[in-house]
């Protein structure tokens, strides 16, 4: 499975990959460089933020019905370059249904800011492109626990026997990209704390120390991380989209 959604792009991707983590996650540093992710930063409409408890939001092109249909809209020109240029020549999303994201959600979090443990569902393709702007962050990394039997087969449970290292942290640096698919997508779930500082940062802790682009930063930390405001971009194919000629004549959800 997981290898039939990557086989196109896997050579490119496979020295990305956090081999201390149940497949499929892939980390790939400085896949923008600073002064696309400073345009970026400055192109985020400020009017488009719906502000929760932990943290504020946006979707583009727009937040999905409540049967998770996608209203069929092309996304801003700000979020499809240089990005999803980049993922076309990676060929990340060839095995979706569309082959191409159509839907990006901007978290925005500031210090002491997080989201709580969850899984992505249904309403998706299950690969996800997450580009980080403006700081680093720990994404907490732990078992679905409805999933312990699975789990279990595929060596994924909390156990100390287990091959891989669960619950752990991924620590995503400003413009990096994290990739999540196959059954990291279908059996973990992923949150982040809502905390000032990340502490104990080190190869025992991060999943992907080695693929960092400067542990030393942390290192110097004393393994510390503190929190500034950090923005992240998710790229996903919705699986249900609608054409707004569909939705006049009263076939929102038909195809
Ligand atoms: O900000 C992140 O890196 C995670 C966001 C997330 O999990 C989500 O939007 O579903
Ligand atoms: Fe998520």
């Amino acid at each position: 499975m997981a290898d039939a959604q990557l086989s196109d792009s896997e050579n490119t991707l496979e020295r990305y990959r956090v081999i201390t983590l149940p497949p499929d996650f892939f980390y790939i540093p400085n896949f923008i460089t600073k002064e696309e992710e400073e345009s970026i930063l400055q192109k985020i409409p400020a009017q488009r933020w719906i502000t929760l408890s932990h943290r504020r939001l946006q979707a583009h092109p727009s937040t999905l019905t409540k049967n998770n249909t996608l209203l069929a809209s092309p996304l801003p020109q700000w979020l499809e370059k240089p990005v999803i240029d980049r993922f076309k020549s990676m060929g990340l999303f060839d095995s979706t249904p569309h082959k191409a994201p159509n839907h990006v959600l901007v978290n925005e979090y500031n210090s002491g800011e997080g989201i709580m443990p969850h899984e992505d569902g249904s309403a998706y393709a299950h690969v996800v492109a997450t580009v980080s702007l403006g700081a680093s962050i720990c994404l907490e990394i732990t078992a679905k626990p409805a999933s312990k039997k699975v789990d279990q087969e595929n060596n994924i449970s909390d156990n100390t026997s287990s091959q891989y290292m669960i619950p752990t942290r991924i620590l995503q640096e400003p413009r990096s990209l994290l990739i999540t698919t196959g059954q990291a997508y279908e059996n973990l779930l992923h949150g982040i704390a809502s905390i000032e500082v990340d502490e104990d940062l080190n190869a025992q802790t991060v999943a992907n120390w080695d693929l960092l682009f400067d542990p030393t930063v942390f290192q110097k930390a004393g393994g510390r991380n503190e929190r500034s405001t950090r923005v992240s971009l998710t790229y996903r194919d919705v699986l249900k989209v609608s054409s707004a000629a569909s939705k006049v004549l009263g076939g929102l959800g038909r195809r």
